[in-house]
């Protein structure tokens, strides 16, 4: 295994995965310098002056040009356009990774983005919560959570194994996905349930928001999510829309089903629906 130590590293975006990025860089002696790029000044002073990043500027180009790793740390749907902005900067032998939601074509287009001896490896850790920000951020998010990383027939074989190590230093337990796959089993697990814990909430608010305060702990189970970033979770559904589209039409049949139950009054055949989520629900701890 090459040396697994980064002297300058790039972060952009410095929010809730970029600065956990960056804390547990640290934390596993893993990196010398981190500098942090985003949108907002303010958050990027305040990120420097807690430690989690050593130095910043406004400007992705002008952060990004002698790193030896760079995180893309923003919602997906920034990515493309970042990584146009700073292809022609980054030095050669860099490894360029993200932590972002959505792999599948993104993951591609990346990479074909990128000059040849610039080496792009997709990774998604599952880690992280409804919240955002750098107030959440913490050096050990990502220990004992699992991590996709998502390398193409393309990808370049030590700059594999330096991001699945360091993903394995952070605690993580990683597993190899194609882009693709990871697309359609993430639309079914976690993106799918965002849009329905949305849309549950949406439905109370059609009928009369006053509902919400009569709520108990099984609606708060199920619609914490929808706490979440609404501006990333846009661009998550936005950039895994086909899956998505497909996987709405089985979620509107599973719902059909039980109206046409309901409607029956088949109180036998909606209890076997009930059992049956149940079984499969029971696999998780
Ligand atoms: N929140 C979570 O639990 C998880 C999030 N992710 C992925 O991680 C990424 C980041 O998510 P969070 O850290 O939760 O979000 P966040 O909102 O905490 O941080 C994102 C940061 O990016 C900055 N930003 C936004 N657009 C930008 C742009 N065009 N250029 C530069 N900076 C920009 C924002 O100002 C913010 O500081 C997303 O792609 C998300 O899909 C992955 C796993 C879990
Ligand atoms: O809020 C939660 O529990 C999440 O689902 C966190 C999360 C958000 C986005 C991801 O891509 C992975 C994990």
């Amino acid at each position: 295994m090459t040396n697994l130590f980064f002297n300058k590293v790039s972060i952009i975006g410095v929010g809730l995965l970029g600065a956990s990025f960056a804390l547990a860089l640290r934390e596993n002696g893993l990196c010398k310098t981190i500098v942090g790029t985003g949108r907002k000044e303010d958050n990027l002073r305040r990120a420097k002056e807690r430690g989690i990043i050593d130095a910043y500027a406004l400007d992705v180009r002008d952060i990004c040009e002698d790193s030896d790793l760079i995180l893309l740390s923003t919602p997906v749907g920034a990515f493309r356009d970042i990584a146009v902005r700073i292809k022609d900067i980054l030095k050669q032998n860099a490894i360029i990774t993200d932590v972002g939601s959505v792999k599948g074509k993104l993951v591609h287009e990346i990479e074909s983005l990128m000059p040849e001896r610039v080496y792009y490896i997709g990774s998604h850790p599952i880690a992280g919560s409804d919240k955002s920000g750098i107030d959440d951020a913490r050096a050990d998010l990502f220990d004992n959570a699992r991590c996709i990383v998502t390398p193409t027939e393309k990808s370049n074989e030590m700059a594999r194994e330096k991001i699945i190590y360091m993903w394995r230093r952070f605690g993580a337990r990683v597993e190899v996905i194609d882009p693709f796959i990871h697309d359609e089993i993430y639309a079914a697990v976690s993106h799918l349930p965002h849009i329905i814990a949305y849309t549950i909430v949406n439905t109370i608010g059609d009928i009369d928001s006053k509902y919400i305060e009569y709520a108990g702990q099984g609606f708060k189970d199920t619609t914490r999510i929808a706490l979440s970033s609404p501006e990333m979770w846009r661009d998550i559904v936005i950039h895994n829309r086909e899956n998505l589209l497909r996987l709405l039409d089985v979620f509107k049949e599973n719902v059909d089903r039980i109206k046409r139950l309901l409607e029956k009054k088949d109180s036998e055949a909606i209890k076997e629906e009930f059992k049956s989520a149940r079984g499969l629900r029971e696999r998780l701890q």
